[in-house]
């Protein structure tokens, strides 16, 4: 049962802050996961503020069971001493099954719940479990005073979650978006990959044979065979329940460091489909994710040109022997809205992008 319109943005403890009637667009190409119990990677955050769109202090998977209350000191030592500037700072906690997650929230949020911007919670199954997280932070925020809720981000990795993802979208005006968790979905799902996303060779659809004079199909013959995306029904199923409940849909994690260009590849699939960022575990990924998620100058200077030459968006305009009209001036503005939000707090990008003019021209 779903809470009804009234009281949906009603707080859900006396004294904590009221909900968010909207989720901002905040850049987040890059969520870049560390673990703040490993000195080495958290003795590099303050040098990474600036550098990546998200910074995220990761408690869960990955942190072994007896690091577990280290990692989490470690996040509220990180918290408190660090000016995150313009990146955005969050924590995955642990399942809401687990030994520790209660203990993650009751100590992060009046540690520095005044930091934290976004809690990921993994494994979640239905809105049944983030009414549970709601309340909690509502109640925690509430004693700790802080003026501002902390939003909620869901990782879809069971198949149940997958089939309850419009509930868990809507079980909350916290929500901000969810990510796809491709190692837990393929074991809960029972899919036979062992890797941490990414395509499969196994995966593919192979050209058909070629007939002979007689039009026999010669099976040996060398065939074209193409590698197809596993997640690709995942990813377009969150993009669709991310949109209409107005929050982010994100590709997770992608675990074979090495191959950066099947990383980059896999990242713009989900950049193509609608996906805002994916998660970074290692410092390499940033630059890929920063890339992919950014659109190109030539995008760009192709949709400020479509804009222009659109006058009030109505009609219909050949541009370069292609129709426009008042739906791919939609697309375009999506494009230039994105772009407009990267260059408020990417210089680099903001230099590339000024340098088109609103015509579409790109100047030298
Ligand atoms: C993957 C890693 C274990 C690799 O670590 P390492 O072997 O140390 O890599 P390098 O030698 O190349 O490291 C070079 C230096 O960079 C530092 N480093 C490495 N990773 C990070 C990082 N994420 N943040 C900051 N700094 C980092 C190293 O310390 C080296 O430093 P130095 O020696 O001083 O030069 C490691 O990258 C890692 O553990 N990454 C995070 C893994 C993680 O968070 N996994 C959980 C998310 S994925 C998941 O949970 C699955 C999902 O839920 C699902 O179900 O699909
Ligand atoms: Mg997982």
């Amino acid at each position: 049962m779903t809470r009804p319109a009234k009281d949906f943005f009603a707080p859900l403890a006396v004294g904590a802050p009221a909900p968010p009637r909207e989720i901002p667009a905040r850049p987040s190409r890059a969520i870049h996961f560390f673990d703040p119990g490993n000195e080495k990677m958290a003795a590099k955050v303050p040098d990474m503020v600036g550098t990546v769109d998200v910074l995220l202090g990761n408690l869960e998977d990955a942190v072994k069971a007896e690091n577990k209350e280290k990692s989490r000191q470690g996040l509220v030592d990180i918290g408190r001493a660090t000016d995150f500037g313009p990146t955005q700072f969050w924590t995955r906690i642990n399942s809401l099954d687990s030994p520790w997650v209660l203990d993650d929230l009751t100590t992060l949020v009046p540690e520095i719940g005044d930091k934290l911007d976004v809690i990921m919670v993994p494994k979640v199954q239905g809105a049944e479990d983030i009414h549970y997280v709601d309340r909690l932070l509502a109640q925690l925020e509430a004693k700790a005073g802080l003026d501002r809720p902390i939003l909620v981000h869901a990782i879809l990795e069971t198949a149940r979650g997958v089939a309850n993802i419009e509930e868990i979208c809507a079980a909350s005006p916290r929500m901000q978006g969810l990510s796809l968790g491709p190692a837990d979905l393929a074991a809960d799902r029972r899919m036979k990959t062992t890797r941490v996303g990414g395509g499969h060779p196994g995966y593919l659809v192979r050209q058909d044979p070629v007939r002979d004079d007689l039009g026999v199909p010669q099976y040996d013959a060398q065939r074209t065979s193409y590698q197809q995306d596993l997640w690709h029904y995942t990813i377009a199923r969150m993009v669709d329940a991310c949109a209409m409940h107005g929050i982010y849909p994100y590709y997770g994690p992608f675990g074979d460091i090495k191959d950066t260009v099947a990383c980059e590849d896999q990242f713009r699939n989900a950049f193509l489909l609608g996906c805002v960022g994916a998660w970074s575990l290692h410092p390499v990924q940033i630059t890929i994710a920063n890339k992919v998620f950014s659109p190109s100058v030539e995008d760009v200077a192709h949709a400020r040109r479509v804009i222009a030459a659109m006058g009030d968006g109505t009609g219909a305009v050949m541009i370069d022997g292609k129709m426009e009209d008042d739906a791919s001036v939609k697309q375009c503005q999506v494009m230039v809205a994105l772009a407009d939000e990267l260059a408020a707090i990417d210089p680099e990008l903001k230099e590339q992008y000024d340098a088109i003019s609103a015509d579409g021209e790109v100047r030298a």
